[in-house]
């Protein structure tokens, strides 16, 4: 039985804060207490009780934005209550509160938004930064995932509607690793949108200009990160969903200054590399011996090679041999050096040794390469076509395809067809949930190779440490610490990635993987292997209601 716990607020406040509130759980006698009565009805439930109820009521909802529309409201209204139906059913959850129903929730934010949830610094609140933070309700927060909703998955500019993505993330922070909701605090730069729906929408609530862009951009992050660091020096600063152009700045230009990570560039990298290991697990070959198609050249494209391109290193490959396996296409074909407009991460991948007319598509970009690995980060639904899949599937016995884009229309290809047209050889692996395959009469879960996979243990590490950078050595360890508890480790059959249902352990064994490289670098305090364990543990938190008594 969790011990009691003193609390000062009481009646209307105490129902209102969702970190205390136990709606119907409250017993009798803390009723009494609390001045409760008369604020609820008679009876008495527990947790367990209310969680039936919540997941009932869910199942009888006509679509899964109906239903992360009542999560949200139990969200806001009782955390305890929202994560214990996390806890009970991530399988079922996880779509609901995360990819791909959130997509729709970022579309549908001015419509839906009901309650205050998080902070929304808007351009005209820039001088006030400072102040808002200053909040003493904030003195707890841990991990800050901020966004200024720029490019929310594969959907675009959402304007203030990609809110939606920093609330489901951290929500993942919780549900996976086990951090105390009370240590997260999702944040939304509002510098405007170039949305025109959005723009022209009477119902839009964000503010209603054209981003803000140039020198006067970043002078806004620049204060904003100035500002988190001045109120909490060792927050964990998690980016998410801003344009490649400015994601892979900030995050350069941040993170030797405090402990900032970017999931699209880091966590959607060590999520693929750790399935690309967890692929070739048994097989005598290594990734440097491997042909990688990368079709998308955005944050997570760039990000992605980046990591294969240090880990063939590890391997003994040189820089040039190891970025030489890997073609990388944006929406113009392949990138060539011959290309005029490209990133500086893109220019790293621009090939020179193309043989043909530059912008090559896929189709002949995969009959030339012969790729083993092919990888989709383009936000373009359906790029893996038969033609394709089925040419790459001539040359390669165990094709390797990674549809990641998300949510499910824009993901590259489905599960089934690329199975289908690799007489069923591929190891696939998608960005966004899809449900199980029929195989031989068995079902076959289908690996989700998100980020998921990776950002809550992140925390959990970082929290566990007390690390105060992320580096990049750190990322390559949570990939290997992902790939280490691969089902195929132990079955050439098994799936590459473990179940949803065991998050946890995939957290925990991402956490102990940077705490232990964050240690090797230098940049937590020492401590010995013994007391990682003890201190992952007294991270976690888990939803369950405590006895009240009043201070
Ligand atoms: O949120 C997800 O599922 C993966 C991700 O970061 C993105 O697509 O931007
Ligand atoms: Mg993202």
């Amino acid at each position: 039985m969790p011990e009691e716990r003193i609390v000062q607020v009481s009646g209307k406040a105490l129902l209102a804060d969702r970190l205390l509130n136990k709606g119907l759980a409250f017993s009798l006698e803390e009723r009494e207490a609390f001045g409760l009565n008369g604020l609820l009805p008679r009876a008495v439930k527990t947790l367990d009780q209310q969680v039936e109820a919540a997941i009932a009521f869910l199942a009888g909802l006509p679509t899964p934005l109906a239903r992360h529309i009542r999560m949200r409201t139990i969200q806001d209204s009782n955390e305890t209550l929202f994560y214990a139906i996390l806890e009970r059913d991530l399988e079922r959850a996880l779509p609901i509160v995360y990819t791909p129903t959130i997509g729709e929730a970022c579309q549908a934010f001015s419509e839906i938004w009901h309650q205050s949830r998080g902070l929304f610094l808007s351009w005209p609140d820039r001088d006030r930064m400072t102040e808002i933070l200053a909040d003493p309700a904030y003195d707890d927060v841990r991990i800050v995932c901020v966004t200024d909703g720029e490019r929310v998955l594969g959907l675009g500019d959402q304007g203030v509607g990609g809110m939606g993505i920093p609330i489901g993330k951290l929500s993942l922070y919780t549900a996976c690793a086990g951090i105390d909701p009370r240590h997260t605090l999702p944040i939304m730069l509002d510098v405007g949108t170039n949305n025109p729906t959005l723009l022209s929408s009477t119902n839009y609530i964000g503010w209603k200009r054209e981003r803000v862009r140039g020198a006067a951009y970043d002078s806004f992050i620049e204060q904003f990160v100035e500002a988190v660091q001045a109120r909490w020096p060792n927050v964990l600063l998690h980016f998410e969903d801003f344009s490649a152009a400015h994601a892979s700045p900030i995050l350069e230009r941040t993170r030797t200054q405090l402990c900032t990570y970017n999931d699209d560039i880091q966590g959607t990298a060590a999520v693929t590399l750790g399935v690309i290991l967890a692929a070739l697990e048994g097989r005598e070959t290594r990734l440097r011996d491997q042909t990688v198609v990368m079709v998308g050249g955005g944050s997570a494209g760039v990000g992605i090679s980046r990591l294969l391109v240090q880990y063939m290193a590890e391997e003994g490959a040189s820089e040039a041999e190891a970025r030489a396996r890997i073609y990388m296409l944006d929406k113009d074909g392949l990138l060539t050096t011959d290309n005029a407009w490209m990133s500086a991460g893109q220019m790293e991948f621009a090939r020179q040794d193309w043989p043909g007319a530059p912008g090559a598509d896929l189709l002949q970009v995969v009959r030339h390469a012969k790729p083993s690995i092919l990888i989709g980060v383009s936000g373009v639904g359906g790029l893996f076509t038969e033609e394709v899949v089925r040419e790459m599937a001539a040359h390669c016995e165990r094709p390797v395809i990674f549809p990641l884009s998300n949510p499910t229309s824009h993901a590259e290809g489905t599960p089934r067809d690329l199975m289908a047209w690799t007489e069923n050889r591929a190891l696939v692996s998608t960005g966004t949930p899809f449900p199980p395959l029929k195989r031989d009469g068995r079902t076959q879960r289908v690996d989700l190779a998100n980020n998921a996979y990776i950002f809550p243990g992140i925390g959990l590490g970082v929290l566990a440490s007390g690390a105060t950078r992320i580096t990049d050595r750190m990322i390559l360890a949570a990939a290997r610490g992902l790939a280490a508890i691969s089902p195929r480790r132990n079955d050439p059959e098994g799936t590459l990635l473990p179940p949803l249902t065991e998050m946890r352990e995939a957290a925990i064994a991402v956490a102990s993987a940077i705490a232990r490289q964050a240690r090797a670098e230098g940049v937590c305090d020492e401590f010995p292997d013994e007391e990682l364990r003890p201190r992952i543990e007294a991270c976690l938190w888990t939803p369950e209601y405590r006895g009240y008594r009043k201070g």
